[in-house]
């Protein structure tokens, strides 16, 4: 963790402001010239880039992907360099050897003059990681604060020891001001100041699963966007094949969809577990589940119910006849066996592998059609006589000829044609393949199916799995049953993706988590969660038990161990929970301390004493949220829904949807009430006490 260091701590510094202040004014003019030279590249560039992009617009349309290609890259830089423009440089490090480095949004160079390294750079990366015990080589790390294009803060760390130089301006952490700032609701990247063992794992080079486990605030969510935004930067097949982040519901995704457009990010897909299968299937709005629903639809033998349902519509049964120019063609019970496992053989998907065994079908009738048609043949050779003499047949004979197709000429005679288009395989085979007849007899067969007959015939043998009313839509705890039979019946999904990350990922359950494999076929992921915050619908108490044995095996599990959101106050007060929810998991460090937790009782009106509480809150001009079990929400939302100052207004969430989330005060309302709601109810408040970064307040 980087050292919190203040002006008083500084030996040599004490009592002389006057030098401070114009020591940070000379260091800060020296940086703004630095800074004003970055601006005036930056903006070269991002006309030069556009120019290039009109150019390559207007050109030859005869080599179009080219120029298609050209235009993606220039569009892409074109939109880094205006999302630089924002606090473009951040931080600076002075090697003990005399080189330094500008550390920014984007890498900026003049010929072979490297201006500013990217975050992202090899070479930024002591930026991040070097500590005073392993100062890498740098002397001083300076943070950079800009307000616009102005340089407005600047603030050093002098890493190997030394003492403070003439040009140093050693002062407030910037960390501790980023995490004391107030709220807004929605989500910041603090690529400024990432601690080393979030950068660790940001840049981990490990293209397998990596699981960040760490208590709530440990800032597992910042990991995983600024990872989302390094994996694109840095691996070939995130470039490739997209980037996607799931998170546990829509109100999460919104408080972190600034993060990554605002790192230079717009290519980044968001959803959660529930859209990606709605969105694939092409499915209507799903109705909402209970968490006992979801639960039992999420269990893993599902997947093994499905693919056997899916299996019985393949299994060996009866015999199969289609008439063919008004003669029976039939598969008796042995070959039509052998004709189903043939096709099951190929292992492909149920709709895929049907075509193999109509085309299957298709030639067993044909043999049987040729056979015959040689048979008949054979019978008019003996003819053959008679046929050329054009004499009358009799009426057998004809009857034989019309079968084939001959047909007899003005004088009577017959000709051959037809025979031999009948002996023809191609044609014959090409016919059979658009008779309707026979296409009904493999539909009986082997019907093509879809995804919600499966899951319905799935339904009518576990009557417990149904949606609640008998006419019901689907609803979420469906969705991964759905996604599982398209994937038995079509194959894998249309859209997959080179590295997936998955936030607050105790909340899902093991059938979701097939959906998200299935869509992430390299296993290219970053996986963060806390076990300790699982929800009713999961469970989960190991991530061998979320993620499969096998993967959990081979990942890399990594944990973080300070909390940067809430207070030592804070987090000592949810401590006795933690010790019952998850006796062996170590409580973070806080990194700030801060007001003593206010518990109070709710008098018989908890609406009411809610609603004084937000009051008193509301007075420091914070962002405050109310947070109570989901029954209780309506009630309070009455009783405190008009509320509001210049944060923002009052949020009464509820405790199902408040993971993830941060707010500067938080009233739980009702604790008990919490616990006693839905199973794992003591997780649900543990999620609850520790949402603060400045106030927690206990009513009830
Ligand atoms: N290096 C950092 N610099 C500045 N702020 C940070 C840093 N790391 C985390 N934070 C802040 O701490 C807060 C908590 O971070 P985050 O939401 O990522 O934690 P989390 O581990 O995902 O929490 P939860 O388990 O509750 O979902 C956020 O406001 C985040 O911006």
């Amino acid at each position: 963790m980087q050292q919190l260091r203040t002006e008083h701590d500084t030996p040599g510094q004490a009592g002389d402001e006057t030098r401070g202040q114009t020591r940070h004014e000379t260091q800060r003019a020296a940086e703004q010239r630095y800074v004003d030279a970055l601006y005036a590249r930056l903006d070269a560039d991002a006309a030069r880039v556009r120019t290039e992009l009109r150019e390559v617009l207007r050109g030859d349309p005869e080599d179009a992907f080219t120029r298609d290609v050209r235009a993606a890259m220039l569009e892409r830089r074109a939109r880094t360099l205006d999302a630089a423009d924002h606090h473009l440089c951040f931080g600076r490090i002075d090697h003990a050897d005399g080189g330094s480095l500008h550390i920014g949004r984007t890498g900026l160079s003049d010929g072979d003059d490297q201006l500013l390294v990217d975050w992202r750079a090899e070479a930024a990366r002591p930026f991040y990681a070097a500590t005073a015990a392993h100062p890498l080589g740098v002397r001083r790390r300076r943070h950079l604060g800009l307000d616009g294009r102005r340089v407005a803060r600047l603030s050093d760390e002098l890493l190997d020891g030394s003492e403070p130089g003439p040009d140093d301006v050693v002062g407030d952490g910037p960390l501790l001001e980023a995490v004391s700032a107030r709220r807004t609701g929605r989500m910041r990247e603090v690529v400024a100041t990432l601690q080393a063992e979030q950068d660790a794992i940001i840049r981990s080079s490990h293209r397998g699963v990596t699981v960040v486990e760490g208590g709530p605030g440990t800032g597992k969510t910042v990991v995983a966007l600024h990872r989302a935004a390094y994996v694109l930067a840095g691996f070939e097949e995130a470039r490739a094949d997209g980037v996607l982040v799931l998170g546990p519901n829509t109100r999460f995704l919104d408080y972190i969809g600034e993060v990554l457009p605002s790192l230079g990010e717009n290519d980044v897909a968001m959803s959660t577990a529930d859209r990606l299968v709605v969105d694939a299937l092409d499915l209507p709005e799903p109705a909402l589940a209970g968490h006992a629903l979801r639960r039992l639809a999420g269990d893993l033998r599902w997947a093994d119910a499905l693919a056997d349902v899916v299996q019985g519509y393949q299994a060996p049964s009866g015999t199969l006849t289609v008439v063919v120019d008004g003669d029976p063609a039939t598969l008796d019970a042995p070959t039509l066996a052998e004709t189903r496992e043939a096709a099951v053989a190929t292992g492909l998907p149920h709709n895929q592998a049907r075509a193999v065994f109509r085309d299957l079908v298709v030639d067993v009738v044909a043999d049987e059609v040729q056979a015959r048609a040689r048979v008949l043949l054979a019978r008019l050779d003996e003819d053959m006589e008679v046929l050329a003499g054009g004499v009358n047949l009799d009426k057998a004979a004809a009857k034989d000829l019309a079968r084939l197709g001959f047909e007899a000429d003005a004088d009577g005679a017959y000709g051959h044609a037809a025979a031999v288009a009948e002996l023809d395989p191609g044609a014959l085979r090409a016919e059979l393949r658009g008779d309707l007849a026979l296409e009904r007899a493999v539909e009986d067969a082997w019907p093509r199916l879809t995804a919600d007959d499966v899951v319905r015939d799935l339904l009518d043998e576990h009557p417990d799995l149904a949606p609640d009313g008998a006419d019901a839509p689907w609803s979420v705890a469906h969705l991964p049953l759905l996604d599982e039979a398209a994937h038995l019946l079509d194959g894998p999904p249309a859209r997959t993706y080179g590295h997936v990350v998955v936030d607050e990922a105790q909340e899902l359950t093991p059938m979701q988590w097939r959906s998200v494999l299935r869509r992430c076929p390299g296993r290219s992921m970053t996986v963060v969660g806390d076990l300790a915050q699982a929800g009713p619908a999961t469970g989960a108490t190991s991530w061998a038990d979320a993620l499969g044995a096998d993967l959990a095996r081979r990942a890399d599990v990594r944990t973080l161990t300070v909390c940067y959101r809430t207070t030592a106050q804070v987090l000592a007060e949810a401590a006795p929970l933690l010790a019952r929810i998850a006796p062996e998991q170590q409580p973070a460090r806080a990194v700030r301390q801060g007001d003593e937790p206010r518990r109070r009782a709710a008098g018989g009106d908890l609406a009411a004493a809610v609603a004084q509480e937000v009051g008193r809150e509301l007075e420091h001009g914070d962002l405050v949220a109310v947070v109570a079990a989901d029954a209780a929400v309506p009630a309070l939302t009455r009783a405190v829904g008009g509320a509001a100052n210049a944060a923002g207004e009052v949020r009464v969430v509820p405790v199902s949807q408040v993971r993830g989330l941060e707010f500067d005060a938080v009233v739980v309302a009702d604790p008990d009430g919490i616990t006693r709601a839905r199973p794992g109810g003591e997780r649900d408040l543990y999620v609850a006490l520790t949402r603060p970064t400045r106030r927690l307040v206990v009513v009830g």
